[in-house]
């Protein structure tokens, strides 16, 4: 138990254990169920981005990282957001874990509050109440981690999100995780480059998975992407959905960076 990912998940479980004795499981539950409905598609935001001819980015929100420390000082996620959408972004992706990355459920609120994009709620779920608390706090769509998940617990948990109008990302980094991943209906499938247990990032990653990958499902290629030459690599390899966070988070304007990187 000594990697990153264990640890980040021990810290997890002792969270929702706190969580649960502020407010109860059924009164989260009560608010997202509130709220089924209202959600903003995910995926089809995505969808309708690449049939549109352009590249279908998640950018992301991230103050910072366990394998960089602050990537942004000036952080304000209301501005980050608007810069995003004005700027074509299909979706954001918002970190709410905050004792890694420095995340917060305020920062989701503030975010999908400043525009009208699709939000992700990025987080390490591993119990019901994290979903729960996803949708009541108006989060579009939830990333599951393969790595840090059972099949029975990513089934699970795929269908809390799903019951209360939720999208699931998935997320995998090697072959067995693809095929975990992939007994799931979701058709949201990210491939991360990073590697969550040493940090070592190669988007070789995805190109290796990518014959393994159906043709039903919608692929998005996650972290390290870094310039014109990564983004082309993908596109060229008919990726056509991405999940960047530093690049942008270190530009002075984000959005600015994420016109740039995808013009
Ligand atoms: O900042 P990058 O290299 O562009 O990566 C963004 C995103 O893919 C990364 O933040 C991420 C992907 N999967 C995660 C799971 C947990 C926390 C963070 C992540």
């Amino acid at each position: 138990m000594s990697d990153i990912l264990n640890r980040i998940v021990e810290v997890k479980w002792e969270e929702v254990a706190a969580a649960k004795l502020k407010r109860s499981l059924a009164s989260q539950r009560e608010e997202a169920e509130a709220r089924r409905g209202e959600q903003l598609g995910f995926e089809r935001s995505l969808r309708a981005t690449i049939a549109a001819g352009h590249a279908g980015v998640i950018a992301e929100i991230k103050k910072a990282s366990p394998s960089k420390g602050v990537i942004r000082e000036d952080f304000q996620p209301a501005l980050i957001a608007e810069s995003y959408a004005r700027n074509g972004a299909a979706c954001l992706s918002v970190l709410t874990d905050e004792k890694f990355f420095q995340g917060s459920i305020a920062y989701l609120r503030q975010a999908r509050a400043a525009c009208e994009l699709p939000v992700l709620r990025k987080d390490f779920m591993v119990d019901e109440y994290q979903i729960m608390e996803a949708g009541a706090i108006g989060a579009d769509c939830v990333l599951l981690i393969a790595a840090c998940l059972a099949d029975s617990q990513m089934a699970d948990l795929e269908a809390a999100a799903h019951a209360i109008g939720l999208d699931v990302l998935v997320e995998v980094h090697d072959g067995d995780e693809l095929d975990r991943a992939l007994k799931l209906k979701t058709p949201l499938l990210g491939i991360n480059n990073r590697n969550l247990r040493t940090f070592d990032v190669t988007l070789d990653t995805t190109l290796s998975l990518l014959p393994r990958v159906p043709a039903d499902r919608l692929l998005v290629t996650e972290s390290g992407i870094l310039g014109a030459a990564d983004v082309k690599r993908m596109r060229d390899a008919n990726v056509n959905a991405f999940l960047v966070g530093e690049t942008f988070m270190r530009a002075p304007d984000p959005g600015a960076a994420l016109a740039t990187l995808f013009a």
